[in-house]
């Protein structure tokens, strides 16, 4: 089966919550080159909040993907391409691991399973919100992170795993050491990605760079570099092949 986030190198992340810097619009968004938009945030989401970006982005080229972090924000909107529901593999708490989900499938009828993937995260910035709310056990070395990654992939059939340094820059040997141990996933890397160097970066081992506070706190002209950075990199992991 192939994916669409197999051809990716570039998704920008909307927090819902957070306002576009003055003057930009989602149709300056979507022409920064990014190859997807992912739409979620940990704090303060509401349905009418997604909706409003879901709206706002639909009308463009670049595919949409619901990110929720929990079920009562999830919307049923034909507009959304899909749904990439997180699953935390280092929370300590059972109910981001599997927990959540049950309770969503619970409570729906008819989940469109054909557009909901899920996503494998290793949640590694101790002072974002995310490891906090899921409260995820961040003390992980390289070695455990690739463990965390190939068990991801190989124990739980997981196509898309991601590291999430979340508000910082992480570090790129343990990102390395994700991309290494998987065979087939798809590794996205995400966290204080903020230029071109940043992006190609990381980019030169995650298949695909997440740009979240950015677009919100330095507007679109920064993020169109750090998609020239992650798709140079991914031109040159290809020309080395
Ligand atoms: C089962 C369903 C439908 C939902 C549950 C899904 C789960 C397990 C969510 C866990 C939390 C998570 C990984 C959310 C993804 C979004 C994310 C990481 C947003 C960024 O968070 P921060 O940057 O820390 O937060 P703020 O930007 O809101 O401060
Ligand atoms: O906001 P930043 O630090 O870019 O992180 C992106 C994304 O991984 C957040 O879920
Ligand atoms: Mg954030």
């Amino acid at each position: 089966m192939s994916y669409p986030w197999e051809d990716w190198d570039h998704i920008t992340k909307i927090d819902p919550d957070k306002d576009l810097v003055d003057g930009e619009t989602f149709e300056d968004v979507c022409e920064t080159g990014t190859d997807a938009l992912e739409i979620g945030g940990t704090l303060d989401i509401t349905e009418e909040k997604m909706e409003r970006v879901v709206e706002a982005t639909a009308k463009y080229d670049v595919p949409i993907y619901q990110e929720p972090s929990n079920p009562a924000v999830v919307i049923d909107d034909d507009a959304l391409d899909g749904y990439l529901i997180p699953t935390v593999f280092n929370s300590s708490d059972s109910f981001w691991i599997t927990g959540a989900h049950k309770e969503w499938v619970r409570i729906e009828d008819g989940l469109d399973w054909d557009r909901t993937h899920t996503e494998a995260y290793i949640v590694l910035n101790p002072d974002s919100s995310v490891a906090e709310y899921t409260e995820a056990d961040t003390d992980q070395s390289a070695d455990d992170v690739a463990s965390f990654a190939r068990v991801a992939e190989k124990m739980f059939g997981q196509d898309i795993v991601y590291i999430e340094y979340s508000g910082t820059y992480g570090d790129p040997e343990k990102v390395c050491a994700a991309h290494d141990a998987l065979d087939d996933a798809t590794l996205f890397y995400g966290g204080g990605i903020h230029d071109y160097e940043s992006a190609h970066e990381m980019g030169t081992c995650a298949d695909v760079v997440v740009v979240g506070d950015l677009l919100h706190d330095k507007g679109v002209d920064a993020v169109r570099e750090t998609v020239e950075g992650a798709k140079d990199a991914s031109a040159e992991r290809i020309d080395a092949q």
